[in-house]
C-alpha cells in the first residue's frame, strides 16, 4: 500500500506546538512578528499572502502586509525592507515571489537582514545550509523534510533527485537532503535524460512546472515521491509534475496536490517565524 504524505495533517498536528510556543512567548511579553510584503497583481501570489496572514492570525502571530502595486521601484521596495529590519518588533521579513521584472531579486534577498530572512533564501542563510550549519531554511523544503520525517522516511543512503534548481525548492532542496546523507542529482532543463536518473532514484523531489511530467514508468518500484508543482490542467483543475493517479501504484510513498507540500510551505513559515521570535526573547 501507498503512503499518502499527507501535508495538511501533519500541519493541523504542528498548529498544536505552535499556539503552544506562542503562548509560552506572550508570558514573556513577546508576539512573533512577521512582515509580508507583496508587489504587484499576481493572482496567486495574493491568494498566498492572504492565507499567510490568515494562518499567522490563527496563531498569534502578529503579520503586517504591504501589498505595493505593480509599478514600485526597486529603491522603494529595499527603502520598505530596511525599515523592517531596523523594526524591533518584526522577526521576520518575507518578499512574495515572483517580483515584477524591474526588480531584481538578488537585490531584494541581499538586503533582507539575515536574522529577519525568514524564508531562508538570502545568500548567508543558503551559504549556511550548503555549509552543513543550517539556521533559517526555505519554508517548502524544509516542509518536505518534516514531512518524510513525520513518515518515518529517512533518506540517509537514498539516491535522490531534485528535479529544478531554484532558490525556492531545488537548490535549498538539495542541500538539505545532502546534509541528511542523501546522494543527491539536481536536474535541470539541460540535464541528459532526467527520466532515465529518475528511474533509478529512491527519492524523486519533482519541482519544474510541467503538469505531470513525471509518470509511473518514470519511477523505480518502492521509491519514495514528492511533488512540489502546481500546475493547472487545461480544464483548469489544479494538479501537480506528477501523475499522482497512475505513479500512487508503483511508489511507496508520495504526496498529493493539492495538500501535499504546499499546506507545509505555509507552517514552516508560522514555525520559522516563531523560533526568531524565541531567538529575540533571547536577546531581551
Ligand atoms: N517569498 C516566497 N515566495 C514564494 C514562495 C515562498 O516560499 N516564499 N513559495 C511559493 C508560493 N507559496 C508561498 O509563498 C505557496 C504556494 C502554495 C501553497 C499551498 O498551500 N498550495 C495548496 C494549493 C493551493 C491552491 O489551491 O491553489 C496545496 O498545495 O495544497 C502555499 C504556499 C511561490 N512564492
Amino acid at each position: 500500500m501507498v503512503k499518502l504524505l499527507d501535508g495538511k495533517k501533519l500541519s493541523q498536528k504542528m498548529n498544536v506546538q505552535m499556539k503552544q510556543d506562542v503562548a509560552a512567548l506572550a508570558t514573556q511579553g513577546i508576539i512573533p512578528g512577521l512582515a509580508v510584503i507583496l508587489v504587484g497583481d499576481d493572482a496567486a501570489s495574493h491568494i498566498y499572502v492572504r492565507n499567510k496572514k490568515r494562518r499567522a492570525e490563527k496563531l498569534g502571530i502578529r503579520s503586517v502586509i504591504e501589498e505595493l502595486p505593480v509599478t514600485t521601484t526597486e529603491t522603494e521596495l529595499l527603502q520598505l525592507i530596511d525599515q523592517y529590519n531596523r523594526d524591533p518588533e518584526i522577526d521576520g521579513i518575507l518578499v512574495q515571489l515572483p517580483l515584477p521584472a524591474q526588480i531584481d531579486p538578488w537585490h531584494v534577498l541581499l538586503a533582507i537582514d539575515p536574522h529577519k530572512d525568514v524564508d531562508g533564501f538570502s545568500p548567508v542563510n543558503m551559504g549556511k545550509l550548503w555549509s552543513g550549519r543550517p539556521d533559517v531554511i526555505a519554508c517548502t523544503p524544509l516542509g518536505i523534510m518534516k514531512l518524510l520525517a513525520a513518515n518515518g522516511i529517512d533518506v540517509a543512503g537514498m539516491d535522490a533527485l531534485v528535479i529544478g534548481r531554484s532558490t525556492i525548492v531545488g537548490r535549498p532542496m538539495a542541500g538539505l537532503l545532502v546534509n541528511a546523507d542523501a546522494t543527491v542529482t539536481i536536474a535541470h532543463t539541460k540535464t541528459n535524460d532526467v527520466k532515465a536518473i529518475a528511474r533509478r532514484s529512491d527519492l524523486i523531489v519533482a519541482a519544474c512546472g510541467v503538469a505531470h511530467f513525471i509518470t509511473a514508468d518514470d519511477v523505480k518500484p518502492g521509491a519514495v515521491v514528492v511533488d512540489v508543482g502546481m500546475d493547472r490542467l487545461p480544464d483548469g483543475k489544479l494538479t501537480g509534475d506528477v501523475d499522482f493517479e497512475h505513479v500512487k501504484d508503483v511508489a511507496s510513498a508520495i504526496t498529493p496536490v493539492p495538500g501535499g507540500v504546499g499546506p507545509m510551505t505555509i507552517t514552516m513559515l508560522m514555525n520559522q517565524t516563531i523560533q526568531l521570535a524565541k531567538g529575540r526573547a533571547q536577546r531581551e
